[in-house]
């Protein structure tokens, strides 16, 4: 089925609204003009006063299957994304089993072919069970299409292992996503090791527990002439480090997450584990190095680390829930709210967070409207306004800080491979 997308407004190089048609066919985006006819076989959809965007981009979600069905499904969380207004989406290999082995990864992809809405790219671990001691075959999961090596949930202790991982990965042309954290400096935290720790009388998680392991690998992803990513930065030092290693040539990358560009510390209402992810909410100090990091390119792009738990989870409180909160279904609505609408950034550098940039930083052939380009958009109202009620996410997570925040800027249609995966109507909203 053809689609024919009549009168949106389409974002210019020069981050202008301009009114645009486009005709998409067999899976790519065939002709992008003004006034494009209806032949009459193609499906059209009014599109007047509505964002067409590339499809959102996100390279960190974990889907939970195999193994944490209760908390999230690839079915579920990639409705969730659909809604979101993602196209692709990278999982994360935290699942029970992990895909550690071609057999692993094969069977994911399968499940991802059955049952995903939105194209979803695995991660394979470094590790084997994500143990942190020895490595998984990494051209064996490469050649079973893994889109690149994570332990996410867990830093890599040994430089050792860290070192051997970074230097297989260089070989095979692919990527080592790493969330940085040095076991031997988090002393059973929950919260940032800061104001917070002593107003809740709760552990910290020290800032360095994060930067110290960036500035190690950063010295080894040197050595080993490697790409390597950062996960979820959130502390000013780590945005410094990166900085540095970006001046110093080395090839490094780093995500975002909105909650940790939205809040900080100070936003902790008390004993609510809504609002424990790792790493958790820092300074409003850390806060605004992230901005500053977004905007001056230390920081790449945007990414959820949507981490769906169940309510059972998330009521044991700050101390004993499962760190992590979902992200998916009000990414957008939340940063174009509360940084596009403020003017802290334009509607082009937030829609190319969640687009070309992510595609850029791993050579991914998505992220833009050309013609000639994969056939994934999202339709958004800027200004239509709603309240985030978590009852009414499609993730089975409802694990959210941004409960009761009022946001414009929803996804309406998301269309991926040229069909259309989710409508608003489709869902209630
Ligand atoms: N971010 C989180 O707080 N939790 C993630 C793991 C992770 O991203 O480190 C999870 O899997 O729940
Ligand atoms: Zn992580
Ligand atoms: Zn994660």
């Amino acid at each position: 089925m053809s689609l024919l997308i009549k009168n949106g407004s389409l974002l210019n190089q020069a981050g202008e609204l301009e009114v645009c048609d486009l005709y998409l066919e067999e899976g790519i985006i065939k002709k992008i003009a003004s006034n494009i006819q209806a032949t009459g076989s193609e499906k059209v959809i009014e599109a007047a006063g509505l964002l067409v965007s590339p499809g959102f981009v996100d390279l960190h979600v974990h889907l939970r299957e195999p193994g944490g069905e209760q908390k999230e499904t690839i079915a579920t969380g990639t409705l969730a994304a659909a809604k979101g207004g993602f196209t692709t989406i990278a999982s994360m290999p935290n699942t029970k089993p992990v895909p550690d082995t071609k057999e692993q990864l094969e069977w994911l992809h399968k499940r991802i072919k059955e049952t995903a809405k939105v194209r979803v790219l695995p991660y394979a671990t470094i590790t084997k069970g994500q143990r942190g001691t020895e490595l998984v075959d990494f051209p064996a999961l490469a050649e079973a299409n893994a889109f690149a090596f994570s332990d996410d949930g867990v830093g890599v202790q040994a430089a050792g292992v860290m070192y051997e991982a970074m230097k297989e990965a260089a070989n095979i042309n692919k990527a080592i996503v790493a969330h940085c954290e040095d076991n031997s400096l988090i002393y059973s935290g929950a919260v940032h090791e800061g104001k917070i720790d002593k107003e809740l009388n709760i552990p910290g998680i020290p800032s360095i527990a994060e930067s110290v392991q960036i500035a190690r690998d950063i010295l080894l992803a040197e050595a080993a002439n490697c790409h390597y990513h950062v996960c979820h930065i959130s502390t000013k030092e780590s945005v410094r480090v990166v900085r540095d290693a970006k001046r110093a040539g080395i090839k490094v990358t780093a995500e975002v997450s909105p909650h940790h560009l939205l809040l900080c510390e100070d936003d902790i209402p008390g004993d609510d584990a809504n609002f424990k992810m790792n790493p958790p909410l820092r300074s409003k100090e850390d806060k605004a190095a992230l901005l500053a990091g977004l905007m001056d390119g230390t920081i790449d792009f945007i990414a959820t680390d949507h981490a769906p738990h169940t309510e059972e989870d998330k009521q044991k409180g700050m101390r004993s829930a499962p760190f992590g909160i979902v992200g998916l279904e009000t990414a957008f609505p939340l940063l174009y709210t509360n940084l596009v609408e403020k003017e802290i950034l334009t509607l082009k550098e937030l829609v190319d967070f969640m687009t070309i940039k992510p595609a850029n930083a791993f050579q991914l052939p998505f992220g833009k409207l050309a013609e000639g380009e994969h056939a994934d958009i999202v339709l958004v109202d800027l200004k239509h306004e709603a309240t985030i009620d978590p009852a009414k996410f499609a993730s089975k997570g409802k694990n959210t800080p941004f409960t009761n925040w009022n946001c414009k800027g929803w996804p309406v249609q998301t269309i991926v491979n040229g069909e259309i995966v989710w409508e608003k109507e489709s869902v209630q909203q």
